[in-house]
């Protein structure tokens, strides 16, 4: 069977997108074809699979997550495991829309997820913004990776994350390097966890590097960079909801793959804005 697909990333976290309007293209998309097409050397390649399904096409439990979204973005993991939320990969889903004449490119774009629905518009410098909702600020708890543990907290974006602040990047191995899942609580996680560590540039200025769940070590994760920035923003003072004095601040987030901003606006929601692309398109047979 032949259908078609497009590949695009955000910030170098990238994606392959499966065009399936009436869900009649891939059904149950299963974790064989998921890890086919994501496999770096033997498919096309990608760190997740962004299926395009109208949120009508849905089984009743899903498109009742998409409501209000025509769209709705069925996201999976390179190896085939289900996540509620991919931030890069919202951007990327809602340029497709444009480029396909989809959606009105002057309104705002919802688009449904496994976490709700997110509300994607067109950023004054040509990228995108999305908004994330509500952050929500969990426990203390640690993590572990090459052998050394930290501190982390344990920061909600619809998806779980551990945030460490670290002394250096470099330090850690290689980029690209983290390749074994890190050490972590798993009455914490107990779905796993996308564990980012962190060093501070400057004031609201921080870098990243990101080992996610069912994925590995990543160039970005956007979802990441928001849970590094709530986390970073109650340590430089807010309150315990992550709101607090830090509303209103907006932090640049540098990653392997390149740089977000993300802002907590005054109502406390997490704002992330940053590129997308898409580089090919064709068909596959996989
Ligand atoms: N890269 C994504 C996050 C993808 C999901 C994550 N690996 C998980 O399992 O929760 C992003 O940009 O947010």
């Amino acid at each position: 069977m032949t259908y078609p697909f497009l590949k695009g990333h955000g910030t170098e976290n990238d994606f392959v997108l499966l065009p399936d309007h009436d869900g009649s293209v891939h059904g149950d998309l299963d974790e064989a074809r998921v890890r086919a097409l994501c496999h770096r050397r033997a498919g096309i390649g990608g760190d997740g699979v962004l299926r395009v399904i109208r949120t009508a096409a849905l089984p009743a439990d899903l498109a009742a997550l998409g409501e209000g979204s025509e769209w709705f973005m069925d996201y999976r993991n390179a190896d085939g495991s289900i996540s509620e939320m991919c931030g890069n990969g919202v951007r990327v889903f809602a340029l497709h829309l444009i480029d396909e004449g989809l959606v009105d490119p002057d309104a705002p774009i919802p688009v449904g997820s496994r976490d709700g629905v997110k509300v994607v518009t067109r950023a004054a410098d040509g990228g995108l913004t999305v908004d994330m909702g509500s952050p929500r600020l969990l426990g203390h708890t640690e993590v572990t990776v090459d052998g050394r543990t930290w501190p982390a907290r344990h920061v909600d974006m619809g998806n779980p994350h551990a945030v460490a602040f670290v002394d250096s990047l470099d330090s850690i191995g290689g980029a690209g390097t983290l390749l074994e899942p890190p050490g972590h609580d798993a009455a914490v996680y107990p779905d796993g966890v996308n564990v980012e560590l962190v060093v501070r540039r400057g004031p609201r200025h921080v870098a990243m590097r990101v080992h996610e769940r069912g994925s590995g070590e990543t160039r970005s994760c956007g979802t990441g960079a928001c849970a590094v920035m709530v986390a970073a923003a109650e340590a430089d003072g807010a309150g315990s909801d992550g709101a607090g004095s830090a509303a209103g601040a907006a932090y640049r987030v540098d990653l392997p793959g390149g740089t977000l901003m993300i802002e907590l606006s005054a109502e406390g929601r997490v704002l992330m804005t940053g590129p997308a692309v898409i580089v090919a398109r064709g068909t596959t047979d996989l």
